[in-house]
Formats: structure tokens, C-alpha cells, sequence
């Protein structure tokens, strides 16, 4: 469904991603680790049409949309959710998941109840303003907000971060409802390996702008892993 094929990108003089490929297939959740500032919130930017690519290409559904701006790759149904909570503070719970419709497809009016279903704790703040919420239900407003426009490829940047236990469990859960559906697929920034394992189906750890590791979850062990990980 997504391909990246030799994808370079980065910032004014300096070059982030080196020659990243990578292979996301409907349905499925993939996690992307790696230390902080090795690139991983910059190959989400690249995906989502923020960075421009500088060599290489993006494929989504057999097709080459590495010159298409976000606009476009969201009406596809690429959905984005950045790290920290992207929230609009004056505005109501509602007001902020209806934002969500503007991308769906065929001109949806009503937040879909599934989606409400999964977060049962927005159902009861419907009215209060978005920052009143917690760092917590804020991150799950953002990510219901994304849901909201049936998205056929999520990606999700650090969502757990910062967050009490009790709402990453809650997170972990739907993730989980998510890839059960496999309606959608997701492209997962997390740093727990523990995490990880309990919703990939496939990773890549990222090391200084390049992919250093793939593979299933059962493939890749926990030395490795920590080779890549601890600072
Ligand atoms: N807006 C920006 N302008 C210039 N350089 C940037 C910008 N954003 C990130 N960088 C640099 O790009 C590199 C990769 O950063 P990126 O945020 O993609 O890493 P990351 O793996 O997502 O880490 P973290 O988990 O800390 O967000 C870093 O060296 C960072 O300093």
C-alpha cells in the first residue's frame, strides 16, 4: 500500500534520511523505533508531504505521489497525528473531532460512532474545550480526530509519550480494535519495546537517518534491540 523506495529528506543544508526504504501493507500495524533525533518524526513529516523528498520515492497503491502536498495525500486517506497534542485549545471536544470530517471521504457530516466508541472517555467531554482536557485525553482527542476521516494509513507520532499508564493502556487497546478491524493501517513512533511487541506486526529501528533493522517482532531479539536503543 506504502512504499518508500531510497528516501532522502531533511532541512535547509542538512540531509536527515539516507536511502529509506520501507513497505507498509493494508491492515497492518508497523512500529518505527529508534533514539531520539535519529529521524523518525522527520521520515512522518517526509510521508505526510510536510518535508520534501530530495532523492528517492513514495509509492501509495502503485502509484508515485512523491510530489503530492499534504492536502492531497490526505484525501487518499493518509491520516497524521504529530508528537505533542495537536489540539485546538479553544475549541470544543466536538468542534475538534468534526475537523476530523474534513478529509473524509464522501463529505461526512457525523463524528462515526465507532470511533466515539472507542473512546468512551471523549463521549462524556463533548462540550468542554480542548485544552481543558488532561496531556492524556488530549493525545486521544488527536487520535480520535484522525480516526474520524477513516484514514486508510495512520501515522502516529510518539502517542504514549508523556502519558499516564492508564491511558496508554487505553491507547495499547485501541490500536489493538484497530488492527483487529484491519480497515487501517498504522506506522507507529514508539520508544517501549514492551509496547511494540504487544501491537506490531512489523518493525524498523531507525539509526542515524537510515533503517538499521527490520523484521517481525519474534525475529528481532532483545540484544539487538538494545543496541539501537539505550543512549
Ligand atoms: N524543524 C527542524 N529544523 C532543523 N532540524 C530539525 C528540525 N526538526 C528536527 N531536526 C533535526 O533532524 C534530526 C532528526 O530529528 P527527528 O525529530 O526526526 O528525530 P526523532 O527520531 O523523531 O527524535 P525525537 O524522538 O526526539 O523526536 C535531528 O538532528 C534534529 O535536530
Amino acid at each position: 500500500m506504502l512504499l518508500l523506495k531510497g528516501v532522502e529528506s531533511g532541512y535547509g543544508e542538512s540531509m536527515v534520511l539516507r536511502q529509506v526504504h520501507l513497505d507498509i501493507k493494508p491492515g497492518q500495524v508497523v512500529c518505527l523505533m529508534g533514539r531520539n533525533g535519529v529521524g523518525k518524526s522527520t521520515l512522518l513529516r517526509t510521508l505526510m508531504g510536510i518535508l520534501k523528498v530530495r532523492s528517492g520515492s513514495i509509492h501509495w497503491d502503485g502509484k508515485e505521489v512523491t510530489k503530492w502536498d499534504s492536502a492531497k495525500r490526505a484525501r487518499v486517506g493518509i491520516g497524521y497525528v504529530p508528537q505533542g497534542r495537536d489540539v485546538f485549545p479553544q475549541m470544543s471536544v466536538r468542534e475538534n473531532l468534526l475537523l476530523g470530517l474534513e478529509t473524509a471521504p464522501k463529505g461526512a457530516k457525523e463524528i462515526p460512532a465507532d470511533v466515539l466508541g472507542m473512546f468512551p472517555v471523549l463521549k462524556t467531554m463533548m462540550d468542554r474545550q480542548g485544552g481543558d482536557l488532561s496531556g492524556g485525553q488530549q493525545q486521544q482527542l488527536a487520535f480520535a480526530r484522525a480516526l474520524a476521516a477513516k484514514p486508510r494509513l495512520l501515522l502516529l507520532d510518539e502517542p504514549t509519550e508523556g502519558i499516564q499508564p492508564s491511558i496508554v493502556d487505553d491507547i495499547r487497546d485501541v490500536i489493538i480494535q484497530i488492527k483487529n478491524q484491519g480497515d487501517t493501517a498504522i506506522l507507529l513512533v514508539e520508544q517501549s519495546e514492551e509496547f511494540v511487541r504487544s501491537v506490531a506486526d512489523y518493525i524498523y529501528v531507525m539509526d542515524k537517518g537510515a533503517i538499521a533493522m527490520q523484521g517481525e517482532p519474534e525475529e528481532l531479539g532483545l540484544a539487538s534491540f538494545e543496541h539501537y536503543l539505550t543512549v
